[in-house]
């Protein structure tokens, strides 16, 4: 039995918008149960170490995929563009920047930065799903690699909702550790504005809209994944993987 597609037409650059906004609303890890938890105040103290630690390896890896894509970027316009984004986070000087700022959250939490740093407690999916996005990122088409940083349209929301929330339900937590947060809000309107409108001027057939709109679904799913992870081993007992983060041995 054959089975056939209908063709896609050309969206307006409008209508490619809404699309992307609607993959947003309906895939976006706001909308994960690990975060609704986390943000309402249900998870215990070494669970909240147990995001931190892992959401520590996508922090790190984030200047090195976008480092991989000014590489391959054309013009001095768009490298400029892009740099900005590696300097956000890797900082211009020691203790500046993003990467710096997450692990002040997790010195926050009382987790030993070597530890953080060494990588040894990562849940395999936390490394194979973030490893995903920085190869994602460096062997597909620019179109889609920039359309892959567009998850950071929905993240302003989920931040504000995060920073409000971990602050009322968390005695542990305070604006110092959530400093990271902040400085997030102003940074990532300003990637995302710049990366929609990329996106909305070349994505000119209809092809290259549906990998536009595939290269976020895939993004979308390298957050869930993140989640899905630290649900199964950290929420449901007797689950931790061998090797990874053990709240009692190492906090
Ligand atoms: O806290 C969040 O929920 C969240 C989500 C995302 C995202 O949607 O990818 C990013 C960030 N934070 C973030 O802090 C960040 O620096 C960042 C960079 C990127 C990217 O894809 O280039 N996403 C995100």
């Amino acid at each position: 039995m054959s089975t056939t597609t209908a063709p896609t037409r050309l969206l307006s650059p409008d209508e490619l918008e809404a699309a992307l906004r609607a993959i947003g609303a309906e895939r976006y890890h706001n909308l994960h149960p690990f975060h609704r938890a986390l943000h309402d105040g249900k998870l215990h103290k070494a669970q909240v170490q147990a995001w931190a630690l892992n959401r520590y390896y996508y922090q790190a890896r984030i200047p090195a995929k976008d480092a991989t894509l000014l590489a391959r970027l054309p013009t001095t316009e768009l490298r400029r563009e892009w740099r900005r984004r590696v300097e956000d986070h890797d900082g211009t000087s020691p203790e500046t920047g993003g990467i710096a700022r997450w692990l002040k959250l997790t010195d926050g939490l009382g987790l030993d930065r070597a530890y953080v740093e060494s990588l040894e407690g990562l849940l395999p999916t936390t490394r194979f799903a973030v490893d995903a996005y920085v190869h994602f990122v460096g062997e597909r088409p620019i179109l889609e690699a920039i359309a892959s940083s567009l998850t950071e349209l929905f993240s302003p929301t989920i931040i504000s909702e995060r920073v409000s929330g971990m602050l009322r339900n968390y005695n542990f937590i305070t604006e110092e550790t959530l400093a990271y947060f902040k400085p997030r809000l102003t940074q990532a309107p300003q990637d995302s504005a710049f990366a929609l409108a990329y996106v909305k001027e070349h994505a000119r057939t209809p092809e290259q809209q549906q990998a536009v709109l595939a290269a976020l679904r895939f993004k979308c799913d390298v957050l869930w994944s993140m989640l899905d992870a630290l649900d199964y081993s950290y929420v449901l007992p007797g689950r931790i993987p061998p090797g990874a983060f053990r709240p009692d041995t190492t906090a």
